[in-house]
């Protein structure tokens, strides 16, 4: 009997990549985003916040795996195929040199499986530091001038439409598991739904990501491989030897009047409920990172982070590496955390498959980068939307809470609308 392929590669191992990083001297107010050319829906890469970051397009190589072994696969895949490079790198930072996109479904079993991607250009920034790498599979890569680009086009009429479950019905699966929370049955869970996207134009990933970076400057703006969001959440990012998480848990919907926005801060830093289901994405993260880090700092009481839409209780986490863990690897021992998932895990992930009745793909996954080093930066998929692979005009927003013993069903439709806004007005924004 032959066993099905986990994971397929649309290269040959042994065709080494070559890899070039010179220093790039853009124009005045060149802008990262502005230099993502026309491409497929699944070409764009981006991860950028605040102008910073890393922009790619094109495929030099790439490779999709799935089930629960879909994160070790990709590690070796980029081990195999980051080493064998033959590099040069004039500018020597983390996201220099060969780098490797990824976005990574939440489940084990999720048909849409995870992705790396290795940009044929890749243009970053960070400070006034700016390069551009080229990566090929040919002896000689391509040299790329990148320049900037104003044919960003409309999605056209956008309509949207309800997902697996109506509003009502999935306000009954809160309901239901408040009441398996009470029963002791778990602690916390994370529901999510989600909501069809009909375009009457392809849908252009430039055309979100300038929008979700314009209003949501605090965040991770980003696309790969079709996923395209603006994330406020840091899974994990490991910067020579230094590892930092940015956990959220606990959300407030803003008002758009500030002093009683302000107000509404103060009370989320003092509501149980939200200090509760705060305290156990902490502690999920806090214990995953334990053994590969020493010095670790988590603060006592978390932050408010202000968004235009929510405000959330935010805790930074950070700690010193004491291994050789790649960035991939910690986000794999993070994932799931309590922050999309809940406690104890088990209980909570039975608990989704069963109430949700729809599969979350890549949402709620880690989306981010990675280098040769193994430096990297791995968000959560949040704030997103999935633009099919086999029809640009259709789209899947998602958006989850976390659901506690306290938690009241329609307040929770409430916020899962208020954490759609950014993708929803993306799509609907007029030039
Ligand atoms: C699940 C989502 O968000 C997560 C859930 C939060 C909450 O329930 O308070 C807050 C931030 C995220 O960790 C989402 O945006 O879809």
């Amino acid at each position: 009997m032959t066993s099905l392929p986990t994971s397929e590669s649309d290269i040959a191992h042994l065709a080494p990549l070559v890899t070039r990083t010179v220093a790039l001297s853009p124009e005045d107010g060149t802008a990262l985003l502005g230099l993502l050319p026309a491409t497929s829906p699944r070409d764009a890469l981006s991860w950028v916040r605040r102008g910073e970051g890393l922009v790619g397009w094109g495929r030099a190589a790439s490779v999709t795996t799935h089930g629960a072994a879909r994160f070790e696969e990709l590690e070796s895949w980029w081990r195999d195929v980051s080493s064998s490079a033959v590099v040069r790198d004039e500018v020597d930072l983390p996201g220099t040199g060969p780098v490797a996109f990824g976005a990574i479904s939440y489940a084990a079993d999720s048909p849409s499986g995870a992705t790396l991607v290795v940009p044929s250009v890749v243009v970053g920034r960070r400070g006034d530091q700016w390069w551009v790498t080229t990566t090929s599979p040919d002896a000689l890569p391509g040299s790329a001038d990148p320049v900037a680009h104003d044919d960003v086009a409309s999605p056209g009429e956008v309509a949207f439409a309800d997902g697996s479950l109506s509003p009502t019905e999935w306000a009954g699966a809160v309901a239901e598991a408040v009441s398996r929370i009470q029963a002791g049955a778990l602690d916390k869970v994370v529901l999510a739904r989600d909501l069809d996207v009909q375009t009457s134009a392809p849908i252009d990933v430039r055309w979100l990501l300038g929008r979700l970076a314009e209003n949501y400057e605090s965040t991770w703006v980003f696309a790969v491989d079709g996923l395209v969001g603006a994330t406020p959440e840091m899974l994990v990012r490991r910067e020579k030897g230094l590892v930092t998480s940015r956990v959220l848990a606990g959300t407030i919907q803003r008002t758009g009047d500030d002093e009683h926005d302000l107000a509404l801060a103060g009370s989320l830093a003092r509501s149980s409920k939200d200090l509760e289901e705060h305290e156990y994405a902490v502690r999920s993260v806090a214990d995953a990172l334990a053994p590969h880090c020493s010095s670790m700092n988590v603060p006592e009481a978390p932050f408010v982070l202000h968004l235009s839409n929510v405000m959330h209780l935010a805790t930074d986490v950070a700690g010193v590496l004491t291994d050789e863990t790649s960035s991939l690897a910690l986000a794999a021992s993070l994932h799931p955390s309590a922050a999309v998932c809940g406690t104890p895990t088990p209980v909570a992930d039975a608990l989704i498959s069963e109430l949700e009745h729809m599969d979350r793909g890549r949402y709620a996954g880690p989306v981010g980068w990675m280098d040769a080093r193994g430096d990297g930066e791995w968000g959560i998929a949040l704030r997103s939307g999935s633009i099919h692979h086999d029809d640009a005009q259709r789209m899947t927003l998602y958006a989850g809470c976390g659901i506690v013993a306290g938690s009241v069903p329609e307040a929770e439709v409430a916020e899962s609308d208020a954490k759609l806004i950014p993708m929803r007005d993306a799509l609907t924004a007029r030039p």
